[in-house]
């Protein structure tokens, strides 16, 4: 069942000055319920200004993103804030946490935006603490953790709302490898568990988790590969050709 649809999504910046630039061209793409998408391309690709119309946070110039049945071009500025709270998570490459409140309330935030009863908190936190390994530490403040820590709390601050759809960017940018593996082995496993979620990242091996890379050129897919019965490091290499061809300016 398709939960977000692109429609020929176009976004110009500064459309009646001079020099307008046009960050994406014709964008069109669906991702099922329950899937696990990548994108890549080169730096100035479009790849945040996509991320960042599927976020709410900014508008198509034309075309559209409908995410469950909700044109999210058509959003205004205050339906988008609560949308985004209601249906999307996010995960940053520098974790965002609030370093004045506990990971604890952190993870809560969202909730208590959202006017949660505390007990409904508490319940959906303990299965989370569990799955992401962070009980011992949720008490803590974020300075007092890890990199990885630190995105262990992030994961299950975007998804203690139970989203629609969970936006990753660069979620493995400032880790070290062993790390950033244990952080998308954790992707893997909250995938599995049903949650649909669309990923930029600059890693092939970020991306081999995934089980479909979209690749974006000039504001356009260029391409885009299946894992399918690939070995994640067989499809890590083909995605590594890929980017390399994209980057060689290739057909
Ligand atoms: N607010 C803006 N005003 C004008 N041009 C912009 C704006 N934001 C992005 N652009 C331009 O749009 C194009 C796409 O930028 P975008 O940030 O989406 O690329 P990206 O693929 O995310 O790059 P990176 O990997 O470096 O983050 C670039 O040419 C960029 O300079």
């Amino acid at each position: 069942m398709t939960l977000l649809q692109l429609n020929h999504v176009q976004r110009t910046y500064n459309a009646n000055s001079t020099h307008p630039v046009t960050a994406l061209k014709d964008i069109s793409f669906t991702v099922d319920r329950g899937e696990y998408v990548a994108i890549m391309g080169e730096s100035g690709a479009g790849k945040s200004t996509l991320l960042n119309i599927i976020a709410t946070l900014e508008q198509p110039t034309g075309g559209q993103a409908i995410l469950n049945s909700q044109d999210l071009g058509a959003l205004t500025k205050d339906d988008a804030a609560r949308y985004r709270r209601e249906h999307l998570g996010f995960i940053f490459q520098h974790f965002n946490l609030l370093d004045s409140l506990s990971n604890r309330d952190n993870v809560y935030l969202p909730l208590v935006l959202a006017k949660t009863d505390p007990a409904v908190m508490a319940q959906r936190l303990q299965p989370l603490m569990k799955r992401l390994r962070i009980a011992q530490i949720i008490d803590r403040f974020p300075s007092e953790i890890s990199g990885g820590q630190q995105q262990r709390v992030a994961i299950a601050r975007a998804l203690i709302a139970q989203p629609d759809l969970l936006l990753a960017d660069e979620p493995t940018g400032a880790l070290d490898s062993n790390t950033s593996a244990e952080i998308l082995d954790l992707f893997d496993d909250v995938n599995e568990n049903g949650q649909t979620i669309l990923m930029v990242t600059h890693s092939a091996a970020a991306a081999s988790h995934a089980k479909r890379t979209l690749f974006i050129k000039d504001g356009r897919i260029y391409h885009e590969l299946f894992r399918g019965d690939l070995t994640m490091k067989k499809y890590q290499e083909e995605i590594s050709d890929t980017m390399m061809t994209l980057t060689n300016g290739g057909e």
